[in-house]
């Protein structure tokens, strides 16, 4: 099912542009209101404006020059005054779909815990196994008790899955059940799925809110500083990085190569290679290399071991998919339930390459070992700062839903959290942008050869991407989102 997300933006005084999120009451007229019970809740009510203003909102870009336009706001997430639900009245629940990634337990639980201890809502339901559970399968009840270990945990309890989206079976468990609040986790192909379950809620008029968590280990949804479960991921990378280094020390002209997540966007690479200094050369989708000749992989894998008499490689999965599929001479064009393309195993394919290379040119001894903790990464539970970063988004969605927002995601943009419309984030994808500040770093880090040649660099200049951080030196130093931030 197509969507036809409409956009609820205004305007105002010196370019400053809302992007807002959708309403029960833009579709319901006449809708009671509660005051928040919040306002009762004694950790909340010593706190001083524990109550977001409702004209508070949150700049897309915040560096900015004395005549930039003020330009795309969020609307800033957080405790409304009043509810647009009544405690006794909510019938919530919970689905995670898509690949798993560290934290979703951390998001359940936090969900079931602010919808009981915040707002006094008992009834949740946890679907079983991704979209396919609102038709194919039974509920689970969730009760704070239930969930209260779980963020120890990694996976979800709810298990997930990929495929079996049907908008209007999932519509109608949502209306058979009572449903009046949906909680969907998950990444892109998530958000496009809770984004035309909004449209078909709204279509028939529904008095439910559908909140969205972005879920992504490969950190490519966009407009949000960086997604959960990530930097667990990047920490749980250094572990292999550090083993390949260690057996790559050990051995005369040693080479560990790691091979990371990251389909179309090399984050998790970037970010791991930049936090180990061990790494030699890292690979990326978004970053063409080539192997033989002046200037390709295998030579600078020559001179690095002729220099240090070791090396550790990191490639993302999805690097260098290109080279695979010339020489095999065919793309691989299956696909998972969900149509994402499946991917070669570049990892294997690489290090027997460079294997066959110095052994067929006969110009050194070396010993290569592949480590591939692709899944260990994403299978564990989330670090302490993930834990946390979980919890505010999912207290976040709470607030948001219990306010009568619908057709939304909660976000951190800019280190503030914020709802942000569903299409704003399934429009495209963060994508690591190498004329930027952060690969720059990361090539003086790993002194390793860009790849590319000056006219590809002078081509890559010229396209509509985003300004460059080199370009136009207004970075936030401290984000990871490269494409916003620059
Ligand atoms: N365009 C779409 N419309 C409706 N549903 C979709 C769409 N794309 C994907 N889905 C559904 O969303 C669910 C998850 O999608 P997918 O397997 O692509 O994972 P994801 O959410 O993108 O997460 P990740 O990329 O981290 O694995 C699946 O059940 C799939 O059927
Ligand atoms: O869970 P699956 O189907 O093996 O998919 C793995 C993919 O999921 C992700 O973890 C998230 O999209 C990718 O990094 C990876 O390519
Ligand atoms: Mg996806």
């Amino acid at each position: 099912m197509e969507s036809n997300y409409e956009m609820k933006v205004s305007e105002g005084p010196f370019g400053y542009i809302l992007e807002d999120v959708p309403h029960v009451s833009d579709y319901i007229p006449d809708l009671p209101t509660y005051p928040n019970p919040l306002r009762s809740n004694p950790a909340y009510s010593v706190v001083k404006q524990y109550f977001v203003d409702m004209d508070d909102t949150v700049p897309q870009k915040i560096v900015v020059h004395k005549d930039t336009p003020r330009g795309v706001h969020f609307r800033r997430a957080g405790i409304r005054q009043k509810v647009y639900f009544n405690s006794d009245e909510v019938n919530a629940c919970i689905v995670t779909c898509g690949g798993l990634c560290p934290g979703l337990n951390t998001v359940i639980r936090e969900i079931v815990h602010s919808l009981d201890y915040m707002y006094g809502v008992s009834k949740v339901l946890g679907i079983d196994g991704g979209y396919r559970g609102f038709y194919a399968k039974n509920t689970v009840n969730l009760t704070p008790k239930l969930v209260n270990d779980i963020h120890k945990r990694g996976g979800t309890i709810l298990g997930t899955s990929r495929g079996g989206h049907d908008t209007m079976k999932i519509v109608d468990s949502i209306q058979d059940r009572g449903i009046n609040q949906v909680y969907i986790i998950g990444g892109d192909g998530t958000l496009r799925g809770a984004a035309v379950i909004y449209e078909e809620v709204r279509r028939r008029g529904l008095k439910v809110s559908v909140a969205g968590i972005p879920k992504t280990i490969d950190n490519d949804i966009p407009v949000i500083d960086r997604s959960f479960g990530f930097d667990t991921a990047v920490e749980e990378a250094q572990r292999a990085i550090n083993a390949a280094h260690v057996e790559a020390e050990s051995a005369e002209n040693g080479i560990g190569v790691v091979k990371l997540m990251g389909r179309y966007s090399g984050f998790i690479a970037m970010y791991a290679t930049l936090a180990s200094r061990d790494v030699d050369c890292c690979l990326i989708p978004e970053s063409p290399f080539y192997l033989q000749g002046k200037g390709g992989l295998l030579e600078f894998i020559e001179k690095r071991l002729k220099e240090n008499g070791h090396m550790v490689i990191v490639i993302a999965e999805g690097a260098g998919q290109d080279l695979l599929k010339e020489e095999t001479e065919r793309a691989n064009e299956e696909k998972d339930a969900s149509g994402n393309k499946l991917l070669q195993d570049v990892g294997l394919w690489i290090s027997q390459k460079i294997k066959d290379h110095f052994a067929r040119e006969g110009k050194m001894t070396l010993t290569l070992k592949y480590i591939d903790p692709t899944y260990m990464i994403r299978a564990i539970p989330s670090n302490a700062s993930d834990n946390v970063y979980c919890t505010l988004l999912a207290q976040s969605a709470v607030h948001g839903a219990m306010a009568g927002y619908t057709g939304f995601t909660s976000g951190l943009v800019n280190g503030r959290h914020t709802y942000i419309p569903f299409n704003r984030v399934t429009e495209g994808q963060n994508q690591v942008v190498i004329t930027d500040r952060m690969w720059a770093r990361l090539l003086s880090s790993t002194n390793q050869p860009s790849f590319m040649s000056q006219k590809q660099i002078d081509e890559s200049m010229e396209e509509d991407d985003p300004p460059t951080q080199l370009l136009d030196d207004c970075q936030d130093e401290t984000s990871i989102n490269e494409n916003e931030t620059t």
